[in-house]
């Protein structure tokens, strides 16, 4: 399974401890992520990442157009609702993009946890 994971500054934290909960579910995948999350995700978690542009410089945009070409099965975005984002309407472009494609999309904690839960009990990791 091909899985991006992205997370804003204020959701940094969230997302390494939860990569750290179902790392040996993620460890099973193909990662990719924004630069400064997929560079914690590897130096925290340990998990192999490949690690594209920031978001801020376009990283959402990348993983939206591996999206659009069917690369990506599953987007893990934990975004920070209370801080404005100088790149809002890349994030749009992204979240939309998993809509037009329907390939499933959590942005909170709650529904990141639902899915990888279920995921990982069906691969019996
Ligand atoms: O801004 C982001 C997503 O919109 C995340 O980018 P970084 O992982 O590079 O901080």
């Amino acid at each position: 399974m091909r899985v991006a994971l992205i997370a804003h500054n204020g959701r940094k934290d969230a997302m390494v401890r939860l990569a750290g909960e179902f790392s040996a579910f993620l460890s099973t995948c193909t990662l990719m992520a924004t630069g400064t999350t997929g560079g914690r995700l590897i130096a925290e978690v340990g998990l192999a990442v490949e690690c594209l542009l920031s978001g801020p410089l376009g990283g959402d945009l990348q993983i939206g157009a591996r999206l659009a070409e069917g690369e990506v099965d599953l987007v893990i975005f934990l975004r920070d609702p209370m801080t404005p984002q100088p790149h809002e309407p890349d994030i749009n472009a992204l979240v939309r993009a998993c809509d037009v494609h329907d390939v499933p999309c959590a942005t909170n904690l709650a529904s990141a946890r639902l899915l990888l839960h279920t995921l990982a009990e069906a691969a019996a990791v």
